[in-house]
């Protein structure tokens, strides 16, 4: 069960009063808004988020939402896009939607005009929930990652997730969960950065009829509904001072009381925490409670990133394909080796999300019954042309082989230098030349 607010927004739009409006009305309606004044905070926001729409001005102060948008739309599986554009940019609206956006609208409107668009769009709804099952455990780091988890499943510490967004820490929590004595109980997970901090309490901890205007009843919250299970908080390092000393005293009293209620109640649930952020870091700027981040982090693993996994891939994108095929009720298409390659050349910023979602675009607009690199990775295809000097066709090729070898390596530059019959050295300089980090 998830306990996010059921619709959110991520809103891209720079201008100040328009977006402060928007934000407002949008909240009004029970939405989760989450504001970006730039193409930058955007980017970083669907990163982290996966809203059930992206609403987006065009022109932003560094640079272009077309360009954004058309980069991030393969990630963004099918994601309603709702455009905002200023009078005369139409032609770009067009454009975009054509490319996969939803709608637009055109500046100056009334903060109305966006909610009666959104209630026209029929995939405005909460989100689908993610494939059942799991796969990709094969990797040493992974199969190390499993093997932690049992073995805390036989006791009750506290954990705490690290690692970048999508890589399945959600995935890793329940199946600690799965493993544990806990497993015939609830598994809840809240996100805490999808709930607005005055919410947050209420929601946790529940609320007593009366305990404020429209509490019109006594309402459980996500604390109690985890029973003896498990509580898995995702993006802890989101949560604001206030947030963070109540979920202290939760941790350290090991019981809380609903919101205007004088019961106390006893924890019973096991607390997992994930971050994608490096909570370290914020605890030395002062953004994060160090005494907090002591008591999460009692237990702390990582889930690797999908680049630095290779050996997961074939198994994932497998698993993604089958499921994929049931759930839109058609053969299950195949990967050629073309494809697979493009596969493990690519650095999945957005890990095994990302793959996900490539793969369920992919089998949604391919046409034939295997899946190429272009259905994939659509974006290749806007590309300008590739330079006609040889030595930039040459760094090219290099740099795209280069890529292969580190995946196919998990990362590991001597690995990847022998694949390469090169020394060590020679690799990690021609690296440097043509731009590339391990
Ligand atoms: N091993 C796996 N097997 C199957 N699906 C997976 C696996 N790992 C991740 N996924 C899928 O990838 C998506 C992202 O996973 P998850 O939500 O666990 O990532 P996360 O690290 O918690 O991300 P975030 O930091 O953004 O919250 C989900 O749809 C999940 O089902």
């Amino acid at each position: 069960m998830n306990a996010a607010p059921s619709r959110s927004v991520v809103l891209i739009e720079d201008d100040e009063v328009l977006g402060e409006s928007l934000v407002q009305r949008l909240t009004l309606e029970g939405v989760a808004t989450h504001w970006a004044r730039s193409l930058r905070e955007g980017e970083a926001l669907l990163r982290r988020h996966r809203p059930n729409l992206i609403v987006s001005d065009i022109r932003l102060p560094d640079g272009s939402g077309e360009a954004l948008l058309l980069r991030l739309m393969p990630e963004l599986g099918g994601t309603p896009i709702i455009v905002i554009t200023a009078h005369g940019d139409v032609a770009q609206a067009v454009r975009l939607l054509r490319a996969g956006a939803d709608d637009y609208v055109e500046k100056p409107f009334p903060p109305q005009l966006l909610l009666d668009k959104l209630a026209s769009l029929s995939d405005w709804a909460p989100p689908a929930p993610p494939p059942t099952g799991e796969a990709g455990w094969r990797s040493p780091a992974m199969q190390r990652l499993r093997r932690h988890l049992l073995k805390l499943g036989q006791v009750d510490s506290t954990l705490l997730l690290g690692g970048e967004s999508g890589a399945g820490k959600e995935v890793a929590a329940r199946h600690l969960h799965d493993v544990s004595r806990r497993a015939e109980k609830p598994f809840v997970a809240v996100n805490c950065a999808a709930i607005p901090e005055d919410l947050l309490e209420s929601q946790v901890f529940g609320h007593e009829r009366g305990a404020f205007t429209g509490a019109l009843t006594r309402q459980l919250g996500l604390a109690e509904q985890a029973g003896q299970g498990t509580l898995f908080l995702d993006e802890i390092a989101e949560l604001g001072p206030a947030s963070q000393a109540k979920l202290l005293r939760l941790l350290q009293e090991r019981c809380f009381t609903r919101l205007g209620g004088r019961e106390t109640l006893p924890l019973g649930a096991r607390l997992v925490a994930a971050s994608n952020a490096d909570l370290r870091a914020r605890v030395e700027e002062g953004r994060f409670r160090e005494d907090l981040f002591f008591r999460l982090a009692v237990v702390e693993l990582t889930v690797p990133p999908l680049r630095e996994r290779p050996e997961d891939l074939g198994e994932l994108a497998a698993h993604f394909l089958a499921h994929f095929a049931r759930s839109f009720d058609r053969p299950e298409p195949q990967l050629n080796a073309d494809s697979f390659d493009a596969l493990l050349a690519h650095p999945w910023p957005g890990n095994v999300r990302e793959l996900r979602n490539r793969i369920e675009r992919a089998m949604v607009l391919a046409d034939g019954p295997r899946l190429e690199p272009a259905d994939l990775f659509p974006e290749r295809r806007a590309e300008p042309e590739a330079p006609l000097s040889l030595a930039a066709a040459r760094d090219a090729a290099e740099r795209a082989h280069i890529r292969r070898a580190l995946a196919r390596s998990g990362n590991r530059l001597g690995d990847a230098a022998q694949l390469l019959a090169i020394s060590r050295t020679t690799l990690w300089e021609r690296m440097k030349r043509l731009g590339l980090k391990s």
